[in-house]
């Protein structure tokens, strides 16, 4: 199963904002639709943003002002620019062109993905660790969803899952859209892979507690000194992580580093308003009127890092 693809001249994408209770396959035809489904986080996390972009760049056919908006849809993740600049590189050599280096990207993100499974897993089963079957904490989505097939931190949890290497991994559920609990955990049921799910606050008390060996995440943008943007809430964990003893890993493509930005604070962390936090699909959890500030993302700071997991070689910040 893809997350998205390209198929019969226009992108098909798993909506995620219907999971876990119905895989339902969109067929995108316009860049504006493409945008649509950028910011209602249809199609989300950092990878597959990245293919999203080189992708719908073929549909824009041409339109310069169209790329620009789709690269700007949203801010935090890196690779959404990255991709849609690799494609529209080709706009002047035809869609022909344009289409070859976006599938180009998709490919690459697949061959990544299973690169970083493979190195995750031999850098927590080496030198790192050495436990006989691991406790892995995770936050947010990071697996196939998230990009193409496979995942990055969780892809990292699905190898060693392959291995029978995997205790199990404990999900923080990621308020307020519950990528945790909605897609992670269906992913990781569809894995047959053993997991629970926890509660955001829950995650630094667990590591401290002792119940963990290492927290696995994903990242939107690494700043060029290893300063790393995520899932709000990976910061917290980092603390809790650091506070506890445990390795925290970060796992993601070489695509996700920017060395254009050269620490945390130059990264834009995207607000994507109060309606999110004051009600949950369509229903309100706090009194009528009270405002909010929602964060997307988090800066976990470099040295916080154990290391940096990525397709080509692991990098201690
Ligand atoms: C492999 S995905 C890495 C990150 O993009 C992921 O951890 C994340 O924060 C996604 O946020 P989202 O807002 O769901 O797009």
């Amino acid at each position: 199963m893809r997350t998205i693809d390209w198929v019969d001249g226009a992108i098909e994408l798993i909506d995620q904002t219907r999971l876990p209770d119905a895989c339902v396959t969109l067929r995108v035809h316009t860049v504006d639709e493409l945008i649509g489904a950028i910011r209602r986080l249809a199609v989300r996390g950092a990878p597959a943003l990245g293919v999203a972009g080189a992708l719908g760049v073929a549909l824009a056919r041409g339109d310069r002002e169209a790329v620009a908006r789709l690269r700007a849809a949203r801010p935090t993740a890196v690779n959404l620019a990255w991709g849609v600049d690799r494609a529209a590189a080709r706009i002047e050599e035809g869609p022909e062109a344009v289409l070859e280096t976006a599938l180009q990207v998709r490919d690459d993100d697949i061959a990544a993905c299973h690169a970083m499974g493979e190195r995750g897993a031999d850098l927590l089963q080496g030198d790192l660790l050495q436990g006989d079957r691991l406790r892995i904490m995770t936050v947010c989505n990071t697996g196939g969803l998230a990009c193409v097939e496979r995942g990055t931190a969780l892809g990292v949890a699905q190898t060693l899952h392959e291995r029978g290497r995997l205790a199990e991994v404990l999900a923080l559920e990621t308020r307020p859209l519950l990528q945790g609990a909605r897609l992670t955990a269906w992913e990781l049921g569809r894995m047959g892979a053993p997991h629970r799910l926890v509660t955001d606050g829950a995650g630094p008390y667990l590591l401290a507690r002792g119940g963990v060996d290492a927290v696995l995440i994903g990242a939107d943008r690494i700043a060029a000194n290893g300063d790393t943007a995520n899932k709000i809430g990976s910061y917290a964990l980092a603390l809790g992580a650091a506070r506890a003893g445990v390795p925290f890993i970060v796992v993601a493509p070489e695509s996700t580093i920017d060395a254009a930005t050269p620490s945390g604070e130059h990264i834009e962390i995207e607000d994507r308003g109060a309606d999110e936090i004051v009600a949950f699909r369509g229903a309100r959890v706090a009194p009528e009127g009270t405002d909010a500030i929602n964060p997307a993302f988090d800066v976990t700071p470099h040295d916080l890092i154990t290391a940096i997991v990525t397709e080509a070689r692991v990098i201690r910040p």
